[in-house]
């Protein structure tokens, strides 16, 4: 007879593994690298910023006082002493009706305290001495960009555990960070197990197909921030894999396998997990597909046995070990959120497990609508290119139509600080 499993529910599935998170080390990258990284500490403003009072406009720098009174009646003319353009400093000690003619991102000439730009000022030559006459008055700071509006001086401008994105650098730029902190990424090895993978090079032949685990989990470890490691396939003879895990355990963070976690004749992990001495977290779980997603933990060390099944595969890559590599990188955020939308498809049969529908995230009428792409099967490959979340449907005694409001996970968002939460078991009530 086949060993009997016991179902846990997802969230105490996640839970058990994220007892074993841990947070990496810091290292240096240069700023051209740091894109795609993650945030190993705090970026706090050392400056304020802008760093100095200075003009948003191409324009005049005049003292607010000398443009009182002034009207279409009664222009007010100024006497321009001085260009200065963005990266010189005004060198002008302004008398009492004198302008400064700036340029945008110039500091502010000292005694000037308002801006007034080239369309409002009508410039007049006479004798060689250029003037403006304006027609309106302007007071102190009109058209100002002042010192530390943006950014006080001490502030936190983006948290440890952010993904670097164009505009982190450029806030990592401005703040001068030519060499960036951020999170070392954790090794994440990879084996792929099955006598029926071929390499993707090679032709098809009867009984076997070829290897797209793999190379679908190498994709995932670097989306998710980790560096992979990939050993290459296994056949599935025991000893063979046996001493192949126990040695990729010496040169990872954590090792991922994919197939043979099921009760197969040949499905190994559950006998190498038994003969390494570690310690089960669980081999089943109340979802689809995945549902013989295992984890075990051997000295801190995690190793996740996705399954074969290549759409069970993502799913169980996705939800428990995505947040654990978010963690090591400092994420505060390492958990797939999810959002409320409308389900697109009809579901008709019940289904005693959660099932994470693979689907394609859109709007109609700005609400949020997922479309459930392909076939809902765990060996599904292809239907895996076109989806960006899961439609999560709560098992139990009714199904799901096209309209019915659900929850659908994010894939490709910053991510939660919760994790997803069982949805509430549906009952045939709910219809
Ligand atoms: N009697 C039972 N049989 C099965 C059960 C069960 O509960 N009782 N569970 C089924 C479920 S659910 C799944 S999911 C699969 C899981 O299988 P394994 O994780 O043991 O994986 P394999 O048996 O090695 O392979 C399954 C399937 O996936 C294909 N595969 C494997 N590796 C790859 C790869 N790298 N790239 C592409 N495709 C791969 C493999 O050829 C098989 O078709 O077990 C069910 N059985
Ligand atoms: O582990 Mo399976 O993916 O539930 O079909
Ligand atoms: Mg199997």
């Amino acid at each position: 007879m086949v060993e009997k499993r016991d179902p846990i529910q997802v969230k105490e599935a996640v839970s058990r593994v994220m007892k074993y998170s841990k947070t990496g080390e810091l290292e240096h990258v240069s700023l051209e690298n740091a894109e795609g990284r993650y945030l190993a500490e705090d970026i706090i403003a050392d400056h304020p910023v802008p760093p100095f009072d200075r003009s948003p406009l191409d324009g005049f720098a005049v003292q607010s006082k000398d443009t009182k009174g002034a009207s279409s009646s009664n222009p007010v003319r100024l006497e321009v002493v001085e260009t200065v353009g963005a990266g010189h400093v005004s060198t002008s000690v302004l008398k009492p009706g004198q302008a400064v003619r700036v340029m945008t991102g110039t500091i502010m000439p000292e005694a000037c305290d308002s801006i007034i730009m080239f369309e409002l000022a009508k410039e007049v030559n006479e004798n060689n001495q250029t003037y403006i006459e304006i027609t309106r008055s302007f007071e102190k700071n009109d058209f100002v960009a002042k010192e530390g509006e943006e950014t006080k001086k001490g502030e936190v401008i983006v948290n440890a555990g952010k993904k670097i994105t164009a505009g982190v650098i450029a806030v990592l730029a401005t703040f001068g960070y030519a060499k960036v902190p951020v999170a070392k990424k954790p090794v994440i090895g990879i084996y792929a197990t099955g006598t029926e993978l071929l390499d993707v090079d090679q032709d098809l032949e009867p009984g076997k197909i070829r290897n797209s685990n793999a190379y679908m989990i190498i994709s995932q470890v670097k989306q998710a921030g980790g560096e992979p490691l990939y050993f290459g396939k296994l056949e599935d003879n025991f000893e063979l894999c046996f001493k192949a895990v126990q040695e990729a355990l010496k040169e990872v963070d954590v090792l991922i396998t994919t197939g043979g976690v099921s009760v197969g004749d040949f499905d190994f992990l559950p006998a190498i997990y038994k003969k390494l001495g570690a310690n089960l977290l669980f081999n089943k779980i109340a979802m689809r597909p995945g549902s013989v997603t295992s984890v075990a933990e051997k000295d801190g060390q995690l190793l996740f046995g996705l399954s074969g099944n290549p759409s069970a595969c993502y799913v169980g890559f996705e939800l428990f070990t995505r947040p654990w590599i978010q963690t090591y990188l400092f994420s505060t955020k390492p958990y797939l959120e999810s959002v409320k939308g409308t389900l697109k498809a009809n579901f008709p049969k019940a289904n005693p497990f959660t099932r994470f529908i693979r689907s394609k995230i859109a709007f109609e009428h700005g609400k949020v609508v997922a479309q459930p792409i392909g076939m809902d099967k765990s060996q599904v490959v292809t239907s895996l290119a076109y989806s960006d979340v899961f439609v999560a449907l709560p098992g139990g005694t009714r199904g799901y139509k096209s309209g019915d409001e659900v929850d659908i996970i994010l894939l490709n968002s910053e991510g939660d600080s919760a994790p997803f939460q069982d949805p509430v078991k549906s009952r045939k009530t709910d219809q």
